[in-house]
């Protein structure tokens, strides 16, 4: 065992170990005295204490040549604004408008992948959910696209709809005129390729005047590059936003290998990944190189990646019998008087599709409309609706201040509700992954340090399942009895 050793961080209570035999696992460990050893402790393993800062994986990623972790190698970019990482880069009225919006102070991932985005690198966006990876790669976007020019030149590919919708209104915005701008100049156009959207008017519009920036879903995109409808042969930049997600698609995958090697290549696109969550990120690196879905040189930007979630998270659970959680559910709100929540539920079975049975997200939203007369608001988002209500729930959702959303997983990936303080996990999420992402809709102000809480409404027998994500994510759940 003369491979393995432990990183014990100071102060506890994350004591983290490593070792060869384990694959490089980084494991929380079960004590708070950071003399004794922990009880998961590998034998005959050698203690290393280390401040938080230099975290371990730090140290184990240096090894590896084009990682950049959020260790000493990196703190390199100093600069306290977005317009000093971007001037001269980045046009003038782009910056303008980011900075009426309010992106003045660059994110921890915009200050560290900004300039290796804007040297032409191809990067993988690998930090927390909320940390802004959007305006990192909407920035290069700007910087490389001309506007002058009648041709689709950035391509960004989102696995749902309305996170299509969302990352359309964030690049519409940065790129209108700013206020008391004499722009004389032509604009970059913007245009949302998306499932159930008005593909007939799309294919005209396409055709009359290609738009510099397309959003799509991948289904719309290969409709149309099959067609030629359009061609990609002026792309320049291609992002693949929630991309380990993609890539896990049975109903994506096959189209995303394909736009990644025979509808456009390497040599000609500088290529952009991003997400909260790479699992087994070594080999997805190692992937990315052999399968040429990147250039060789492409940089892994790694962020926090010993705490994947968001600090300001507080997680708990209760216990309570199945028939029990529409009413412990009641009390959880009564309590806590959420200003905006987002409840998730699992998506209805096949077995209780064809047994007729009521999907639990319809049973909860009428349970709550009836019983819970303090929210005016209570609205539903799920695969089975149609785009257009779907739409129509997330409009509303973001025009009130203030409402619960009853959701399946659909709102799991990438949306930001930002007043979002709580969420509630009504079912428990499938994976580690789905979990970090349904916590990650909450705390999406990058600059506060407002506290946020998931509650998992767990059977006894769930807790075991609970427990794994906790090591896996490294956080630490509290049991709350009502
Ligand atoms: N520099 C900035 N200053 C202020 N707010 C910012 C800045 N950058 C991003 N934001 C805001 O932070 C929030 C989260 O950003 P974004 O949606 O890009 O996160 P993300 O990293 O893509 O998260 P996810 O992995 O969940 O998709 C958004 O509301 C966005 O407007």
């Amino acid at each position: 065992m003369a491979m393995a050793c432990y990183l014990q961080t100071k102060p506890p209570p994350f004591t983290l170990i490593w070792s060869r035999k384990t694959n490089l696992r980084c494991i929380p460990c079960k004590t708070q005295n950071p003399n004794s050893r922990p009880s998961n402790f590998i034998s005959g393993a050698r203690r290393i204490l280390c401040s938080a800062e230099e975290h371990p994986f730090a140290q184990l990623n240096s090894s590896s040549v084009n990682t950049l972790t959020s260790s000493a190698e990196v703190r390199g970019s100093s600069a306290s604004t977005l317009r000093e990482i971007c001037e001269g880069r980045v046009p003038e009225h782009v910056l303008r408008r980011a900075e009426e919006v309010g992106y003045i102070v660059p994110t921890d991932v915009q200050r560290q992948s900004l300039p290796t985005l804007l040297s032409g690198r191809d990067c993988i966006l690998h930090a927390q959910t909320g940390s802004g990876k959007t305006l990192a790669y909407l920035l290069l976007i700007f910087s490389v696209v001309n506007a002058q020019r009648s041709a689709v030149q950035a391509l960004i590919v989102v696995p749902t709809r309305e996170l299509g919708m969302q990352v359309t209104k964030v690049a519409r915005l940065l790129a209108s005129k700013p206020m008391d701008h004499e722009l004389e100049q032509k604009t970059c156009t913007v245009m949302a390729l998306l499932d159930g959207g008005m593909l007939k008017r799309h294919k005209s519009w396409l055709k009359a005047e290609p738009p510099t920036v397309v959003v799509a879903t991948i289904g719309s995109l290969c409709q149309m590059l099959e067609k030629h409808i359009f061609k990609l042969e002026a792309m320049r930049v291609l992002v693949v936003d929630e991309v380990d997600f993609m890539f896990n698609s049975s109903k994506q995958v096959y189209s995303l290998r394909k736009l990644l090697t025979s509808f456009s290549s390497i040599n000609n696109r500088q290529t952009v990944f991003a997400s909260a969550s790479i699992p087994r990120h070594r080999h997805f690196l190692y992937d990315c190189r052999q399968q040429k879905w990147t250039k060789n040189d492409v940089v892994h930007v790694h962020l926090n990646p010993v705490q994947p979630m968001p600090s300001c998270l507080q997680h708990r659970f209760v216990i309570c019998r199945d028939k029990e959680r529409p009413q412990i559910l009641l009390s959880l709100l009564h309590v806590d008087a959420p200003k905006s929540a987002i409840i998730f539920i699992s998506e209805q079975s096949e077995k209780s599709k064809k047994a007729g049975h009521t999907p639990s997200s319809v049973r909860v939203i009428e349970f709550l409309r009836t019983s819970y007369s303090e929210y005016s608001e209570i609205l539903l988002l799920e695969e089975n609706m149609n785009f257009n209500l779907r739409a129509t729930s997330l409009l509303e959702v973001r025009q009130s201040g203030s409402c619960i959303l009853v959701a399946t997983d659909i709102a799991a990936r990438g949306i930001d509700l930002p007043e979002t303080t709580h969420v509630y996990n009504f079912d428990l999420p499938k994976t580690a992954v789905d979990y970090l992402h349904r916590s990650g809709r909450t705390a999406r102000k990058p600059f506060s340090d407002e506290k946020c809480t998931i509650t998992n409404m767990i059977t006894p027998k769930e807790r075991f399942v609970l427990q794994r994500f906790e090591n896996e994510l490294m956080f630490h759940c509290n049991e709350l009895s009502l």
